[in-house]
């Protein structure tokens, strides 16, 4: 089926190619031109394992093409998939300004009718929205209906979640746009959940603010740990082999980044607020999310009494490992406040460096390996679980850093392991290995 994508992020273009290996006929439209000339050149713009490769096949068999021009994108797509931004504004609320210029560019330059199918992660009511604006700007009279057809992919692993995904929810009132939605997808061998719009944009919503709950409670749980001297390794494993709570998510550290959670969790209190509902457990869930992410400094500080002159080795700027998006990183702040405090950071990062330079305080410093950052360094953070990071020993921290002193935001190592080397090892919700002489 001829199908056209609007956005080019990590999910319009993942969505695309994805389309296109399916064996749709697939045409992703961006304002961006220089994304676009890298991409008909097969070069993805972004990081994602995997996706090179599928583009480049998808191009040569003619099924994947790419255009900044919307007409020559909806020239005969029976589908348009709608993959724009949605950030998030200052006052917390979701930014629709992209989508509803996608709303009027579909009107400007549709010649048929269309199914509008928004990927992008709107607030409930945004796709009826979405509809009413193509309709009134139609000059023709071509039968535009919207679905509701939330993503769910994780970034890093945005190809393999694309063809392995949970479930594929589709939102419509319209049963001939569901069916067609459903064509589309069935390839693809994912269960297919049906519901009304409205379900649909709160299924996302609902299932972001869930996934991040669960974090933000292990994290308070160790933080409990710490100071009741219990492990939050083990405490999650234990909760996790019932079934009703399951194992995944239950991972302390650093807390969420990301573009996701971070923006949707305060999407969905003002969503609440516009109907008078005082979100209270989601407002607790950021505000421990924030504390966590902070959490590194302040047990550097509590270590060190001051952090003025130290030099240290950041290990990994990403919000999480396999990506190159900074968005909403942990080490943003943690950066900031170790410069605030007269620190100087020595970041490394296998591929999210050049996205951080445009993010961190302009002081730091970047190089291009773990161990030339820990190399001289008064102490060491981990903040994203990259192999190359989880490939430092103990040895090499101790031969390399002024002193071998480790604040592991992510549970790297284990604790029997630390326990055999002389070094101080702080890391979250498990006891401290402070065995320096
Ligand atoms: N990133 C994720 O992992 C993820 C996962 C699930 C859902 N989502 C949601 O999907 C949406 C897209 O997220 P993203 O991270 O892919 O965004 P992104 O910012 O990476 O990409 C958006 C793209 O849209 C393009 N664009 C903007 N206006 C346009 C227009 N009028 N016509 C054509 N192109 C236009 C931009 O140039 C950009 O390339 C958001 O709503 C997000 O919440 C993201
Ligand atoms: O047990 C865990 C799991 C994750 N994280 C952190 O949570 C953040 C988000 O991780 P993840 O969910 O893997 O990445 P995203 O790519 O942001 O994906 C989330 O956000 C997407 C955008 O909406 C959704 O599509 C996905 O389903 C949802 O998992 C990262 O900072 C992780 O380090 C933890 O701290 N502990």
């Amino acid at each position: 089926m001829q199908i056209a994508v609007v956005g080019t992020g990590y999910v319009g273009l993942v969505t695309g190619v994805c389309l296109s290996e399916i064996g749709h006929d697939v045409t992703c439209v961006d304002i961006d031109e220089k994304k676009v000339e890298s991409m008909r050149q097969g070069l993805s713009p972004i990081y994602e394992p995997g996706l090179d490769e599928l583009m480049k096949a998808n191009i040569d068999r003619g099924r994947l093409h790419f255009t900044t021009n919307h007409k020559e994108a909806f020239a005969g797509a029976k589908a348009i998939y709608i993959a724009v931004g949605t950030p998030q504004r200052e006052d917390g609320q979701a930014d629709l300004r992209f989508v509803e210029q996608v709303a009027i560019d579909i009107a400007n330059n549709i010649e048929n009718d269309v199914v509008v199918v928004t990927k992008s992660t709107v607030p409930v009511g945004t796709n009826e929205r979405v509809q009413s604006i193509v309709r009134e700007h139609l000059k023709e009279d071509y039968k535009v209906h919207s679905v509701s057809n939330p993503e769910f992919l994780r970034e890093g692993s945005a190809v393999k979640d694309t063809f392995e995904g949970d479930r594929i929810v589709i939102g419509s009132n319209n049963e001939e746009a569901a069916a067609l939605l459903e064509e589309i997808n069935r390839p693809f061998g994912i269960e297919i959940f049906k519901t009304d719009i409205r379900s649909a944009e709160m299924i996302k919503y609902a299932s972001n603010a869930f996934l991040a709950t669960k974090i933000s409670f292990i994290n308070e749980i160790a933080n409990l740990c710490e100071k009741l001297e219990a492990d939050v390794e083990d405490v999650a494993a234990g909760m996790g082999l019932d079934d009703r709570i399951g194992s995944k998510f239950l991972k302390a550290g650093i807390g969420y980044g990301g573009s996701c959670f971070p923006k949707d969790t305060s999407a969905l209190v003002q969503i609440a607020s516009y109907v008078q509902h005082d979100f209270n457990l989601l407002k607790s869930v950021i505000q421990v999310n924030g504390e966590q992410q902070r959490m590194l400094v302040t047990k550097a500080k509590q270590r060190f009494g001051t952090l003025e002159g130290k030099r240290v080795a950041m290990l990994g700027l990403a919000f999480k490992p396999n990506t190159d998006d900074m968005r909403e990183a942990a080490s943003i702040t943690l950066a900031h406040e170790l410069v605030k405090e007269g620190a100087t950071v020595v970041a490394y990062d296998p591929i999210a460096a050049d996205n951080a330079k445009k993010l961190l305080p302009s002081e730091t410093l970047y190089v291009e390996s773990p161990e030339e950052a820990i190399t001289g360094a008064d102490f060491a953070m981990i903040v994203t679980e990259w192999d190359q990071v989880k490939a430092l020993t103990f040895n090499d921290y101790i031969e390399k850093m002024n002193e071998p002193i480790i604040f592991d935001g992510r549970n790297c190592y284990s604790l029997d392991q630390a326990a055999q080397y002389p070094v101080e090892y702080y890391s979250v919700g498990r006891k401290n290995i402070t065995n320096q002489n």
